[in-house]
C-alpha cells in the first residue's frame, strides 16, 4: 500500500506524520508542488518484461503526460532481486540528488521509497503500482529500491538526454529509514 511519512530534517527516527490514504498523501504533497496520482496499471507484463513491452502496454498514459506537458523522452527503469547491478544502483540513487527537470514516474510493477528534502523535512513516499509522482525540478531528493528491489517504472524527461542527476554531496539520506 502507498504511503507518505514525514520526517524534519534534524530527527530522522521519530516521524510526524504517516498515512497510507491517497487522498491524504495527494493533499500533503501537492501543497508542497509534488504531483501524486493514483493511475491505472492494469496491463499484463510478464515475468520479466522488457522496455518495448512497457512502453507499448502503457504508450496511453505516455501519450497523455506529454500532450499534458510536453515531454520529450522517456525510458523504462526495472529491477529484480537477481540484477547483478542492483547494489551499484541502489548505491548511487541512495545519495541526495536534484535533477534539472521534474522526475516523473509511473509505477507499472512493484515499489520503491522516494524520499524528498523540503522546507527542513523529509517526506518519504513508497511508491507502488499505479502510482504516477511528479517531483518539482531542483528539489533534493534520494531513491531506495530496497535489498532485494522489483518494481517496474516508466520515466518521463523533459529533455532529449534522459537521466541526469546533479549530487548535493550532502549525506542526509543515511540517516533517514531504508527499505529492507
Ligand atoms: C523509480 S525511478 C528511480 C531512479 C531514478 O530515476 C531517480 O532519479 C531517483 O531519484
Ligand atoms: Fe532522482
Ligand atoms: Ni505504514
Amino acid at each position: 500500500m502507498s504511503a507518505l511519512t514525514i520526517f524534519t530534517d534534524t530527527e530522522a527516527t521519530t516521524p510526524i506524520w504517516h498515512s497510507t490514504d491517497a487522498e491524504e498523501i495527494r493533499q500533503q504533497l501537492n501543497a508542497k508542488d509534488v504531483r501524486f496520482e493514483r493511475w491505472e496499471a492494469d496491463r499484463d507484463l510478464g515475468d520479466n518484461p522488457a522496455a518495448e513491452t512497457v512502453i507499448k502496454a502503457y504508450q496511453h498514459a505516455i501519450d497523455r503526460l506529454v500532450a499534458e506537458k510536453g515531454y520529450q523522452s522517456w525510458d523504462v527503469i526495472s529491477m529484480r532481486a537477481d540484477n547483478p547491478q542492483k547494489e551499484v544502483l541502489r548505491t548511487k540513487f541512495l545519495s541526495e540528488h536534484t535533477h534539472g527537470e521534474d522526475e516523473v514516474r509511473f509505477f507499472v510493477e512493484g515499489a520503491g521509497l522516494f524520499c524528498l528534502h523540503l522546507d527542513g523535512k523529509i517526506y518519504q513516499i513508497l511508491c507502488e503500482k499505479n502510482d504516477l509522482i511528479s517531483v518539482p525540478a531542483g528539489t533534493p531528493h534520494w531513491f531506495d529500491m530496497g535489498s532485494s528491489p522489483h518494481f517496474t517504472a516508466i520515466r518521463i524527461f523533459d529533455n532529449q538526454e534522459g537521466w541526469i542527476a546533479n549530487f548535493t554531496g550532502d549525506t542526509i539520506a543515511d540517516a533517514y529509514p531504508r527499505l529492507p
